[in-house]
């Protein structure tokens, strides 16, 4: 349950990243220090800072330079590799295209997916079915992203191990039938500096993006490290900046995580608001469970919560497919 919390923990995860695949790794005393940190941090705020990850500072910078670069192009040729419904909801979005309760963003943004291939979880993947569309330039964009890809899918299967402990369930909880195939998207996200229309600011909506949970396991957040947008929810409504820190990753955990976790953690509400002068990127990674899996509270989460069931099992897939589906409908479609 979240808490009162003023401001968001910074967790050194490097005793558990030398220790993720020993067999004894439960009773190793630094993966037991850093468990604790996870599991304070996941009952309190539902957000973290990791640092001592092991990914190269110049990789986590590449990634954000080749970004800025992308969305500094003419429009015309953003709009080449446009998002549809067709090419699987994978692509370019412009501002004001992905809409948050029911109000447009002021983001723009590249999504990405796993692959999908025809008829791979039937009819619940067919919308999503297809291949990423990647920008010509800048020119390295595509393999950049697809290596970063990777390199978070490894770090955060590592991190999950560290929360399935801090459960109190084994360490490959989260492997096998719920995620050990995880699906994953990434989001590449560029924020517009304030405007100042006739010297006043009058932004037409100033909301980068709007109150949300995420939807799988685990979010790792690259921000640009210059510029204070994201906001995180307390229990009492107040939102706390999650400042960038030059070498962490912010991570939250998203609603499946809440699922198996019966409660004991919540995927907390977030938004972006970019009120600097300067354009503000940010490349999302979302670790997610398996595609096809149905998410239901761990035994242990049940037992440590009071013997009771607070959420009906989930169909990952489902729950993906609804957000996607209703992220670029406005309210006038909606409503009709
Ligand atoms: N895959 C994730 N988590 N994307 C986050 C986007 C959140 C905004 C979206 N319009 C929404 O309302 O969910
Ligand atoms: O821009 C950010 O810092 C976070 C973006 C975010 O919350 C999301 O895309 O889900
Ligand atoms: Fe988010």
């Amino acid at each position: 349950m979240a808490t009162n919390f003023k401001s968001i923990p910074i967790i050194d995860i490097s005793p558990l990243l030398a220790k993720w695949d020993d067999p004894n790794m439960a009773g190793d005393q630094g993966v037991g220090e850093v468990v604790q940190q996870l599991d304070q941090a996941c009952r309190e705020a539902g957000f973290f800072y990791v640092k001592g990850h092991g990914i190269p500072d110049s990789i986590i910078k590449e990634v954000r330079n080749v970004t800025h670069k992308f969305f500094s192009l003419p429009y015309e040729e953003k709009l080449k590799i446009k998002i549809s419904p067709t090419a699987g909801y994978r692509g370019y979005q412009r501002i004001g295209e992905n809409i948050t309760k029911g109000t447009p963003d002021m983001h723009e943004a590249i999504d990405c997916y796993r692959e999908v291939e025809p008829g791979m979880f039937g009819a619940l993947s067919k919308p999503l079915e297809g291949q990423n569309q990647w920008p010509i330039n800048p020119s390295n964009l595509k393999q950049l992203m697809e290596e970063y890809t990777s390199i978070c899918t490894d770090l955060s299967r590592k991190i999950m191990r560290g929360i399935a402990l801090a459960l109190g369930a084994a360490a490959d909880a989260f492997e096998g039938k719920r995620a050990g195939d995880p699906f994953w998207v990434l989001r590449i996200i560029g924020y517009p500096k304030v405007s100042h229309a006739n010297g006043h600011d009058m932004p037409k909506n100033d909301i980068g993006c709007g109150a949300h949970t995420d939807y799988g396991l685990l979010t790792l957040v690259n921000q640009d490290d210059d510029i204070t947008a994201l906001q995180v929810r307390n229990k009492s409504g107040e939102w706390i900046s999650a400042p960038p820190i030059p070498g962490t990753f912010v991570c939250n955990i998203g609603d499946m995580l809440k699922i198996l976790s019966n409660g004991l953690y919540e995927s907390t509400l977030h938004r972006v608001i970019n009120s600097s002068p300067k354009y503000r990127v940010c490349v999302a990674y979302f670790y997610e469970t398996n595609f096809d899996a149905a998410i239901e509270p761990l035994d242990i989460c049940v037992k440590r919560t009071g013997g009771t069931k607070k959420f009906e099992r989930a169909v990952y897939g489902e729950h993906l497919v609804s957000k996607v589906q209703t992220n670029f409908v406005k309210e006038d479609e909606l409503n009709s």
